[in-house]
């Protein structure tokens, strides 16, 4: 494969330039320009940074997303949840955007412009185009930055142009993918894959192309559709704070794991779906691949269920989450969800709930502190596996109520996929969805006796805080089997990247420690070594289980999720006798930490295509913000086939009203 030079080594020339902890998007971004111009960059430099990165935790007291006990305090408040954080919260890079505000046109472009490339333009051309560039913005410099700072950036500016003149190419938009295991949901043969312009145009054994033909060789190798990851929070506010990940980084990094694409939770802001479909359109604006979105419903009047259709008829989203945890900030009572599924089922849209009764979390979390347990442990004891089934078996029963299909998002217990596989069996349309955490892991970490432990070699045991918590061991190995047999149905994340200072908000108190885990770039290969290597599935399970089934839950199948002809070209070449190691140190993400730090496996991602292009190859990543497109999803998925006749027998099974005769007088 050709591989772009200049790319590689401008990037590793930033080695010095401190206040750039992971290159990051902000700014402006204009839509003809975005197709035009193509940053690709190596990631390596991002593991150089991340120990310049420091977040300032925010003192002030609000009442946050993790936080039940925030909530008794403030009771019956206005729950400030969007966009009232601490500004102090925010990296550094951003309060340098602040202070300096002109800069954060410009700023951005400035350090990725040394890797600068169009789609087809020559090398050369591309090359002097960045230059330009670079000086112009070099000049926005001096009017901020002291001469020393100046001279760093500028330095390593001049240098990447002299790799930038010895560029070496392009990859091509044809690329045959030859000799491999193509694997799809249904079947699996070895053939030759022929892609063009980001779609997928043949698979066939022994394709004949010509000399302008990108070839990769993936003989002995599984050629399988990248994967979809239905759970992430990139750029998630809450309220105190911003998860780590954007839009950028999140998808860098998953892409580095053989995703290609992922469906983000829209929050609403000050309860508009409108106002926050367009924040998040703007997040989403520096992406790298293609993505989609769910949103969230919060609370419930005329307006909200208005919105709800304007989302589903002209904003492509088909899916609907309610949360019934979180209370005073997330959380929905039964009345809200049975009017919520009620509108979704009008519309053909999926209901999905995270299922935790918030009251007895609530509850739970009053008897720990009582008990006097503030520690990360309090987290699990706060919130057993008896409320998360408890509040599955609800959703479950409401939705089978209204006869509406149901998605229980980051099923963790035993307690919660009994619930699903009672529903399943009697025929009810419930989906499952474990995720990678809860494969894996187990919640043994939370009882670690420090908080941070020794010297960082180990990360922080809040790392491991999440909700619903990770569960003893037993639970990971149920939720498997529960997969292996079409109990459950497809694996997400929950990415949901806060680090370690965002973490040690909860020093003294579990419930103040900001919840979730990291897995959108660990995914892939998780699940392919604790469910293929162990001999639980077959390959093409797995791509049903991380790809196919994903899509046809959200209506975008065989656009996504296949390599058939006519699909677009979002394809991994995994090597099954390669081996895997997971490491803060070394993967893509923001995080300083990992929930997997030091796990090891067989199946190594070794080349990831988005669109068409290949973005993970060698151990590097080459992707471009901008790139990704936002992914419509029409209503009325197979989950809605049959409805309608299900209605019809329920009407005629009801023997009424009964006819009476009035009683003569
Ligand atoms: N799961 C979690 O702990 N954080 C993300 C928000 C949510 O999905 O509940
Ligand atoms: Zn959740």
């Amino acid at each position: 494969m050709s591989n772009n030079n200049c790319i590689d080594r401008y990037y590793l020339m930033q080695k010095d330039v401190t206040i750039i902890p992971v290159p990051n998007f902000e700014g402006e971004w204009n839509q003809e320009t975005r197709r035009a111009t193509n940053y690709s960059m190596v990631f390596a430099q991002a593991q150089q940074n991340k120990k310049h990165k420091k977040m300032s935790m925010s003192k002030t007291k609000r009442r946050s997303l993790e936080n039940e006990e925030e909530f008794a305090i403030a009771k019956h408040g206005q729950a400030p949840f969007h966009h009232a954080y601490a500004q102090e919260d925010l990296m550094k890079i951003t309060f340098l955007r602040r202070s300096v505000p002109k800069l954060k046109l410009h700023f951005p472009a400035a350090i990725q412009t040394g890797s600068s490339l169009t789609d087809i333009a020559t090398p050369t051309l591309e090359c002097v185009w960045s230059e330009q560039r670079m000086r112009f913005v070099t000049s926005e410099f001096l009017h901020f930055f002291s001469f020393t700072f100046f001279t760093v950036i500028t330095s390593s500016l001049s240098q990447s142009n002299q790799f930038c003149d010895a560029g070496t190419g392009f990859p091509s938009s044809k690329l045959l993918i030859k000799g491999g295991t193509v694997v799809n949901a249904h079947h699996q043969q070895l053939a030759d894959v022929y892609v063009e312009d980001g779609i997928i145009v043949a698979v066939n054994p022994n394709i004949k192309v010509g000399d302008d033909v990108t070839v990769i060789d993936a003989l002995g190798k599984y050629v399988m559709p990248g994967g979809i990851d239905p759970h992430t929070h990139l750029e998630f506010d809450v309220n105190f704070t911003v998860t780590v990940d954007d839009f950028f980084s999140g998808q860098a990094a998953a892409l580095a794991g053989g995703t290609t694409m992922h469906i983000d939770f829209v929050i609403p802001l000050n309860g508009s779906l409108t106002a926050g479909f367009e924040d998040y359109e703007k997040k989403a604006k520096k992406s790298c691949m293609d993505y989609g979105f769910h949103m969230v419903i919060t609370k419930w009047d005329e307006t909200v269920s208005r919105e709800m259709e304007l989302m589903v008829k002209e904003k492509g989203i088909n899916s609907f989450k309610f949360f019934m945890a979180y209370k005073g900030i997330l959380m929905i009572n039964d009345e809200l969800l049975l009017e919520g599924f009620k509108k979704c089922k009008s519309l053909g849209a999926l209901a999905m709930v995270h299922a935790e009764n918030g009251d007895a979390v609530y509850e739970g979390q009053e008897r720990m502190i009582e008990l006097g347990i503030t520690g990360p442990e309090g987290h699990a004891l706060s919130r057993p596996a008896v409320v998360e089934g408890e509040a599955t078996g609800r959703a479950i029963r409401l939705a089978d109520f209204v006869n509406t299909p149901l998605y229980v998002v980051h099923v963790m217990s035993i307690d919660a996929m009994e619930e699903i596989a009672k529903a399943r069996k009697s025929g009810q349309k419930v989906i499952g969805e474990p995720i990678a955490s809860g494969l894996a892991l187990d919640e043994s970490w939370l009882w670690h006796p420090d908080f941070e432990i020794a010297a960082k070699q180990v990360p922080l045991v809040s790392m491991y805080v999440m909700s619903p918590p990770i569960r003893k061991r037993g639970h990971d190995k149920a939720l498997q089997a529960a997969l292996s047999t079409g109990v459950l149905q497809l694996v997400g994340t929950d990415h949901c990247a806060f680090n370690s200072t965002q973490k040690a908000r909860g020093i003294d108190d579990f419930r103040k420690i900001p919840n979730g885990v990291n897995g959108i770039e660990e995914r892939m290969h998780l699940v392919w070594d604790i469910m293929v290597e162990s001999g639980q599935i077959t390959p093409s399970d797995y791509v049903r289980l991380t790809s196919t089934e994903c899509a046809r839950i959200f209506n975008i199948y065989p656009k996504k999720g296949a390599i058939l002809p006519g699909s677009d070209a979002d394809i991994i070449i995994l090597n099954p006798n390669s081996t895997f190691e997971i490491s803060a140190k070394s993967h893509h993400s923001r995080l300083d930490t990992n929930v997997y730090e030091g796990r090891t496996g067989k199946g190594k991602i070794e080349v990831t295509i988005a669109g068409g292009r290949v973005v993970w190859e060698n151990d590097e990543l080459k992707v471009t913000p901008g790139s990704g497109r936002y992914i419509q999803m029409p209503p009325f998925s197979y989950l809605f086939d049959g409805l309608d006749n299900k209605d019809a027998i329920y009407l005629n099974s009801l023997q009424a009203p009964v006819k009476r005769a009035k009683a003569s007088t």
